[in-house]
């Protein structure tokens, strides 16, 4: 029975298909003839030798193409998109099911909250999974006593969340997820009384426990050390507290800090999750393994039956190097101010599922370990010296890649064993790394702050294959940023991290082709350089705009045919943004919150992560990974779920924004009147919409700095030091008018 039917099956999404193959084509084809128009006035300009009009044109020239060049990089993501359905119903036995590890990573308790971490390890126990085939593991890189605290309260009272979730077949794994939604009654054999009883009881083991967390942050040091030992402890098994007994039906947790010390790199998440890599390759061993950042709970516990339903199908699964899930969030407001849900980017993700597969996006996916030791191509008798460069000096480490994912310490003694410590120790020392291909090749690489894109890619590089699975009930939810500082900064790090990839030898457009179709190739290329909208948008913020206030046109007028061929270009852009948007159940309000968020982390975020990386490059900076601050501010958190934005942000993003800003009003409002005297509608119409349009779109700029007078708003001297600069710049524009 169990294999006459498959694990699964996919679907082309057609009706997208042929929208974004006839949008392709006809966008395709108006780009080429705004190109031409471009080419033919340029070759005018230099013809006739009007030095003034040079520079402006080749500078729009310029933004055009990066924009062009971007667009393009982003079409094979659209060329086929696919959806993919499982039947968990049909997997074999228990018995039969591969055994998983379940890596969590927290890395500061000042910025994580305990509770919130602790929400997340519970929910990866009580994931429906055969307990005896489920260990979980936390990375603590905080090496905190309070967070070491804190795991030991969470283990105690799963022993009783995760019996409950399992004889209740409960749907919210996460007990404070589960408390605040309410889920209703219990799961058919139970009476409902019984039910209510035990419901009530397990709301007060949760109360006990949140309390017993808040006394140890009270009272513990929750201070981070960069300085410290590796801890390695299974919890519950070896625990100072008394042996436990009962634990055949729970799954195995075990803490581990790594040792640190401030002369060795610790290469942040992907260091921490290598130390994982090898520690749980000593206890449990699983060939698969759920990889959660902290602030991303369990929200579905099927969730590792469908990966499986992917990892088990014959078909798949000999190329198949990780299930990636998409990120969802909990805590987005029903404005979503900030585009705080990354909604853009699963469609394309639908899309890379019919090339080689969806990049790897951090958290959420079920990964093989085989394809993280990137064992895959070696032969059965090489040598130990070999191993040894590959993996370090651990026998035991080596030994376990070759024992065919059989637990390695089932026995629960062993765990106090003397040689295991030791050998765990040895694999969790920070300079266990040195002179290995750990980080290179094998395990998590640590080359760019995104650690994820860039493992994927590797993996991609390598020919393993990737699929993406969206189920209906999100299987994991999260917490993305809620003010727009925070949002800006997560942003500059990703873009960071994506520029060391696209300046280093490993560009998708040059490594990539190399080594995979060149369309997934383009799919990595279309993030790496995104990062460049920043030039095209300073110039199309500031050029258009100058010459505005000057009266010289750049762009067709009105009564011209290219007049239609720009205007094609934006609407069909703008239409194209449209349709993704309602496609994926959202509306036009979306449209708007992604257009204004795309242009502020262009204009701040890209700018300074490509500063950031021009600056590592010549070796003045080092790039680093600091954690988002999940800790919420409720005066931050009433404004965001207001959907009033939040603009207490660091100068350095606040006051490029707003020169923009009054810059773009000012030179709108100057235009508008020139227009009015010469009568130049034709000409300037192009020119004079363009600040209109930022004018409309960032209109929560203005309020912030005129009309609001709460603690959200644009802090007053950013205001004035904006007024400043953009009036010296709009005297600039029209005093040599009149010289
Ligand atoms: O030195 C570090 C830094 C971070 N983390 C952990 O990494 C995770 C992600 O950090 P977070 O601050 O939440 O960053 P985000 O920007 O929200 O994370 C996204 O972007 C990262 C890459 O920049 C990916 O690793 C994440 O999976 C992805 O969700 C968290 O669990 C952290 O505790 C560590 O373990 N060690
Ligand atoms: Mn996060």
């Amino acid at each position: 029975m169990e294999n006459s039917f498959p694990l699964n099956d996919w679907h082309v999404r057609k009706t997208h298909l042929a929208i974004n193959r006839l949008h392709a084509f006809l966008h395709g084809i108006a780009l080429l003839s705004l190109f031409y128009y471009r080419l033919t006035s340029l070759t005018d300009i230099i013809r006739n030798k009007n030095t003034t009009l040079l520079l402006p044109h080749v500078l729009i020239l310029i933004s055009e193409l990066i924009l062009s060049f971007i667009w393009l990089l982003s079409q094979p993501s659209k060329w086929k998109p696919v959806v993919r359905t499982v039947y968990p119903e049909r997997l074999p036995g228990d018995e039969k099911l591969p055994s998983i590890d379940v890596f969590v990573c927290t890395a500061d308790p000042n910025k994580e909250p305990c509770l919130e971490v602790m929400n997340t390890v519970i929910s990866a126990m009580a994931l429906d999974y055969p307990s005896d085939k489920l260990h979980v593991y936390l990375s603590d890189d905080g090496g905190s006593v309070a967070t070491f605290q804190a795991i030991k309260q969470a283990w105690k009272f799963s022993r009783f969340w995760v019996p409950f979730c399992r004889k209740y077949n409960v749907k919210v794994g996460c007990p404070e997820a589960y408390f605040s939604t309410d889920e209703s009654g219990p799961d058919g054999k139970f009476s409902s009384s019984q039910f209510v009883v035990d419901k009530k009881a397990i709301q007060k083991s949760y109360e006990e426990f949140k309390d017993s967390l808040e006394e140890i942050v009270a009272n513990t040091s929750t201070s981070v050390s960069r300085d410290h030992p590796p801890t390695i402890e299974v919890i519950g098994h070896a625990n100072d507290d008394g042996i436990d007994t009962d634990n055949n039906d729970m799954p195995l947790l075990v803490y581990v800090a790594r040792e640190k010390r401030p002369s060795h790199p610790h290469n942040f998440k992907a260091g921490a999750l290598n130390v994982l890599l090898r520690i749980s390759a000593m206890i449990s061993n699983s060939p698969y393994i759920l990889v959660l950042d902290c602030d991303m709970y369990c929200n579905d516990p099927s969730s590792a039956r469908q990966a499986m339903c992917l990892h088990l199908d014959p078909k798949l699964s000999p190329k198949l190097g990780f299930v990636q899930f998409p990120q969802k969030f909990y805590n987005i407001s029903e404005t979503d101010i900030y585009d705080g849900q990354l909604r853009y980017i699963w469609p394309r993700w639908e899309g890379l599922d019919g090339l080689n597969g969806p990049i790897l996006s951090g958290t959420c996916f079920y990964i093989k370990r085989e394809a993280l030791h990137g064992t895959q191509n070696f032969q059965e008798d090489v040598d130990l010296v070999q191993l040894h460069k590959c993996f370090g000096t651990s026998n035991e480490f080596i030994k376990s890649i070759y024992r065919n994912y059989k637990p390695n310490y089932p026995n629960e003694r062993k765990f106090s064993d003397d040689a295991l410590q030791k050998e765990l120790q040895l694999l969790a020392s920070c300079s266990y790394d040195n002179d290995t291909k750990w980080g290179k090749e094998v395990g998590f690489r640590y080359f760019a702050v995104v650690e994820d894109y860039f493992t994927g890619f590797n993996l991609h590089c390598q020919g393993w294959i990737s699929v993406y699975l969206q189920p209906s009930r999100p299987a994991f939810l999260g917490a993305s940023p809620i003010s727009l500082s925070e949002l800006l900064v997560q942003n500059t790090r990703w873009y960071l991290g994506l520029n060391q990839v696209a300046m280093s030898r490993f560009s998708p457009l040059v490594y990539g082709p190399l080594r995979m179709p060149i369309s997934q190739s383009m799919c990595y290329a279309e993030f790496a350089y995104s990062p460049l909208y920043f030039l095209a948008l300073y110039v199309l913020a500031v050029i258009p705009q100058f010459f505005l206030v000057r009266g010289i046109s750049l762009y067709p007028e009105v009564s011209s045919p290219f007049f239609v061929v720009f205007s094609f270009v934006f609407l069909s852009s703008q239409l194209k943004h449209v349709q993704e948007i309602f496609s994926t159940g959202h509306s036009i309000r979306t449209w708007s919150n992604e257009q204004r968020m795309w242009m502020m982390k262009s204009l701040t975020s890209f700018l300074y992560a490509t500063l950031e990386a021009v600056m590592e490059k010549i070796r003045l900076t080092k790039a680093s990974f600091l954690p988002t601050n999940k800790v919420v501010d409720d005066e931050q958190a009433k404004r965001y779920q207001m959907g009033v934005h939040d603009f207490q942000a660091p100068a350095l993003f606040m006051i490029p924004l707003c020169s923009l800003y009054i810059l773009n009003v000012a030179s709108f409002i100057i235009g508008f009147g020139r227009i009015m005297q010469t009568q130049k509608w034709g000409e300037m119409f192009i020119q004079a919409f363009i600040p209109f349009f930022a004018t409309i779109l960032h209109f929560p700029l203005l309020e912030g700095m005129v009309l609001r007078k709460d603690k959200g708003r644009v802090s007053p001297s950013v205001s004035l030091l904006s007024a400043v600069i953009s009036t010296i710049f709009v005297s600039f524009a029209s005093l040599g008018n009149y010289c």
